[in-house]
Order: C-alpha cells, then sequence, then structure tokens
C-alpha cells in the first residue's frame, strides 16, 4: 500500500467570501477569481520512497506541501495516509497525525527561534507531542544532534551563532525527532552555497537509508532531485504535466516544459537559457488555460491548435513516465 495518495487536489485562494459575492456581478466574479494555485493534482509516494517535485516560481509547489502537511485544507480533492482519508482531520486526530508529517523549510534560520538554543529547538517537538521521559529526550537529543553531524559542543548555540548549513542540520534533526514516515522538504539547498548543498544533500540520504525515511523533496533544481529522488514530478501553473523515474531522466522523450528545465541545465550562459520563453509574443496571448487549452501553450514550440482547444490529460506513456502533451500522443502511437 502506498503511503501517500493524493487525489485530485484543488487549491484556489482567489475564489470571494459569500458576502462579497453577492455585491459582485458575474463579470466582477470572473475577474475576482484567480487560476488555482493547485488544479487537480495526483500522484503517489510509496513507504521508504523520495519523491522529487520541481517546477519554477509560483507553479504550487509550496501550497501542495502546506496540504500535504494538513497546514492548509484543500478547495476539494483527497489525501490518504496508508489508505486512511485524513482530508477532514480535525482536533486531536490532526494532532497526532503531524507527528508522521515533518516539513524542513527553506529559510534555515527563521524556521528556528533566535530564543531556543540547539538542543531546546530539537527536543520542542517531543515535548509538543508528549513523547519520552525527561531522560529518553535527552538521549534522543543528543543522538540526534551527532547524526545530523553537528559538533555536541553546538548543543547550546543560538541560531545567530550558527553558519546557515549548521542551523539547517538542526531544523533537519527537528524534524526527525519524533520519527515521522515522510519529511517534506521545501527547497531546503536554495539558500545555502554550492558545497553545503551538496553536503546536505548527501546527509539527506543517508538518514533516508538509515531511518526508512520517504520524502517529498522540492527543488528548483533539477539535478539535486535527480541525485536524491527515486521519481520526480514536475509542476507548471499548478498541475502536474510529468512524472518519471529519474534514472530515466536522460533517455526518455520529455514534455516540452521539462526540456525547458533540462535546457536550463544544459546551456550555461543564462542569457541564453529562456529563449522558449519568446514564443508567448508569437500566440494569441488569449490562448490560455482560462479556455481550457494546455496551459503551456504560450511558451510551446510545438503547440498546435490541438493545444489550444484542449488541456491534454497526464496519461501513462511507458513504463512509469507520465505526461500531460499532445505532442507526445503522436510519438507514442507510432
Ligand atoms: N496564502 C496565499 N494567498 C493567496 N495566494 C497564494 C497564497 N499562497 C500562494 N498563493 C498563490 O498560489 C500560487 C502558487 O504559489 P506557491 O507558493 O505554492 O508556488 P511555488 O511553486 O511554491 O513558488 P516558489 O517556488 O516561489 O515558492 C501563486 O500564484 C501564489 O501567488
Amino acid at each position: 500500500m502506498e503511503l501517500l495518495q493524493v487525489n485530485g487536489l484543488l487549491k484556489h485562494y482567489g475564489t470571494p467570501t459569500l458576502t462579497e459575492s453577492i455585491n459582485l456581478s458575474l463579470k466582477q466574479k470572473r475577474r475576482r477569481s484567480s487560476p488555482p494555485a493547485l488544479d487537480g493534482v495526483s500522484f503517489t509516494i510509496g513507504k521508504g520512497e523520495a519523491f522529487g517535485l520541481v517546477g519554477e516560481s509560483g507553479s504550487g509547489k509550496s501550497t501542495l506541501a502546506r496540504l500535504i502537511c494538513r497546514m492548509d485544507t484543500p478547495t476539494a480533492g483527497q489525501l490518504l495516509w496508508n489508505g486512511e482519508d485524513i482530508t477532514e482531520l480535525r482536533g486531536k486526530r490532526l494532532k497526532g497525525f503531524r507527528q508522521h508529517i515533518q516539513m524542513i523549510f527553506q529559510d534555515p534560520v527563521s524556521s528556528l527561534s533566535p530564543y531556543q538554543t540547539v538542543e531546546q529547538a530539537i527536543r520542542e517537538p517531543l515535548r509538543n507531542f508528549g513523547l519520552g521521559s525527561r531522560s529518553e529526550r535527552d538521549i534522543l537529543v543528543q543522538e540526534l544532534i551527532k547524526d545530523v553531524g553537528l559538533d555536541p559542543k553546538l548543543a547550546s548555540r543560538y541560531p545567530s551563532e550558527l553558519s546557515g548549513g549548521q542551523n539547517q542540520r538542526v531544523n533537519i534533526a527537528r524534524a526527525l525527532v519524533c520519527k515521522p514516515s515522510l519529511v517534506v522538504c521545501d527547497e531546503p539547498l536554495s539558500s545555502l552555497d554550492a558545497p553545503m548543498q551538496t553536503q546536505i544533500l548527501t546527509l539527506l540520504a543517508r538518514l533516508r537509508d538509515q531511518r526508512a525515511l520517504s520524502y517529498l523533496f522540492i527543488s528548483h533544481d533539477l539535478l539535486a532531485v535527480q541525485s536524491l529522488c527515486d521519481r520526480i514530478a514536475v509542476m507548471y501553473r499548478g498541475a502536474i504535466v510529468e512524472i518519471f523515474d529519474s534514472s530515466q531522466m536522460s533517455v526518455i522523450h520529455h514534455h516540452p516544459y521539462t526540456k525547458l528545465l533540462l535546457s536550463s541545465i544544459l546551456i550555461a550562459n543564462p542569457l541564453k537559457r529562456h529563449q522558449w520563453k519568446e514564443t508567448e509574443t508569437e500566440k494569441d496571448d488569449k490562448a490560455t488555460s482560462e479556455e481550457g487549452g494546455c496551459s503551456f501553450y504560450n511558451r510551446c514550440p510545438f503547440g498546435t491548435p490541438l493545444c489550444r482547444e484542449v488541456k491534454p490529460q497526464l496519461k501513462l506513456r511507458e513504463r512509469g513516465h507520465y505526461a500531460a502533451c499532445h505532442e507526445l500522443d503522436d510519438t507514442s502511437d507510432l
């Protein structure tokens, strides 16, 4: 059985409240309701699996992370945890569930209280969830400090007295102290320099093996995701446009948006990376997903009238490879 099953998640932030809607005309309502942050997202994460999520800024990655951790509720859709529906969990049951999914955030310093030492920050979740006796907590905290590669002498230091990498290790220890099954890592490398990114990636890989953890690993960096994850999902404008095994990244026929992401890795000069974006101006600006077509149509060099009219569905192409693209329909039918 899958650890986590995400079924058709929809999140709409821009919907006017009931009172507001009464006073708005239909035209005003249409203008007020922005496109959904998540538009029917479905995937699964297996036990012990590292599942990567990539996509540009604003594509809905953090929204998805927050919904999975039940820090926010979806507008529609379903979340199953070990087969149990957790979409509507409330109160004590929700608090109990939170122990099983922990999150690591982008900014290691602001994720920690400036008034807590390393030791206090790691111990806090144990107290919140009422786990272990005082001496058991002491042992767990000391073990974790060593396990995440921190010098035990740093235990009494505050975040301002540590480097970014050391603070991120504290966040990782804090996330692991309650022995979660799934850790959601939301851009955990992006505020670190390159050597530190490699160290944290290596640490996450080791901890996963040692503790049989599952990860939802979110990043802009496709290579970092490939190095850690078993499978990769690519998000564009609130939808998953492709899912593939990371071992297949260099051999499969990708969705055009993934090709664009891959080209940004392969083309060293940043000014030459986004040449595809210029196609936006060559096409009818009104032809967007709002009218039912492919949301990538305006940026896609392969777009056809069918892409403008009909939204492509995420379909199985070959073993482990799903993509939402009419162009790939043609190639897979060959
Ligand atoms: N609390 C909120 N209220 C209103 N709109 C929001 C809220 N949070 C996110 N959004 C909108 O939802 C969309 C998705 O945002 P989200 O932060 O999930 O994207 P992201 O892919 O994580 O971006 P980034 O990589 O920059 O963090 C964006 O259009 C954003 O403006």
